[in-house]
């Protein structure tokens, strides 16, 4: 696992935009795996940046999601689907056909989470995966327990992420979904880059457990340890519990430029 640490969420964001437009320079039409939630907002806009200068040609990129709330009406602006679709289909100028994504409303919850994966590996598998990481440890909606083999399926929130999430539902947490679709942890382990980011003091504790920590089901990101090609992204505040943080900075310093991420 390669942990960076990076001054601000900009500068992460930037540095994952970097590594997306290297991937989409090699792979025009790579599979882009993508995670809602406020942290990954800065890859998004550093992104559509370099779409709009002309510096990043994506216009052949597909877009995949994470995870989907399970019941929320069609369209509602908080589903993950409009999420992505407002934050990242749209704004890098592609179409809805270019984006795949669980149904959260599908009658038949359990087929819905199997035609999700056979979608997935049908796409080809996916190319560079981005994450969040909930205060809890969890990757997706895969919350502390998971199965670290686990596949695409409904998962229960914990109260603990129903209250971070509170915010996006006008801070009522009865609006808050209690079920959900997530790629599984085995899925995600799938994918050929995983790319976590996690900014802000809140995130610490997640983090030290997640890169220094025992691999346990208690911290589902902490499986990301298990993957041969993973990379976790932090700023200063999220990085403030690492005890190996020195050692990081001097390896990211001492990286050959032609590595990239
Ligand atoms: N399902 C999402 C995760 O994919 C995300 O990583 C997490 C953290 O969100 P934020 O980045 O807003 O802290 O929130 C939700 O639970």
């Amino acid at each position: 696992m390669e942990v960076v640490i990076v001054p601000d969420a900009t500068a992460g964001g930037e540095l994952i935009a970097e590594a997306i437009a290297s991937l989409l320079s090699r792979k025009p039409d790579a599979l882009l795996g993508v995670a809602t939630g406020s942290t990954p907002l800065p890859i998004y806009r550093a992104l559509a940046a370099k779409v709009a200068s002309g510096a990043v040609d994506a216009s052949r990129a597909r877009i995949c999601q994470l995870d989907e709330y399970v019941g929320l009406p069609a369209g509602h602006p908080e589903s993950y689907r409009s999420v992505v679709l407002r934050e990242v289909v749209e704004p890098l100028g592609l179409s809805e056909a270019s984006f795949m994504g669980p149904d959260g409303s599908a009658e038949d919850v359990q087929a819905a989470c199997e035609a999700y994966d056979r979608a997935l590996a049908e796409a080809g598998g996916v190319d560079l995966q981005l994450l969040g990481i909930g205060t809890d440890g969890h990757i997706g909606f895969n919350e502390p327990c998971s199965s670290l083999a686990s596949r695409t399926r409904i998962k229960t929130l914990t109260e603990q992420t129903r209250v971070d999430n509170a915010r996006f539902f006008g801070d009522d947490i009865d609006q808050v979904p209690h079920h959900v679709i997530t790629q599984g942890i085995g899925t995600i382990l799938d994918a050929r880059h995983p790319i976590l980011l996690a900014t802000g003091e809140g995130k610490a504790e997640a983090v030290a457990q997640t890169v220094e920590g025992p691999v346990a089901s208690i911290v589902p990101a902490s499986a990301l340890q298990l993957h041969p090609h993973a990379t976790v992204v932090v700023d200063e505040a999220a990085a403030s519990k690492l005890k190996l943080a020195d050692y990081f900075r001097a390896t990211y310093a001492a990286k050959p430029g032609w590595q990239g991420l």
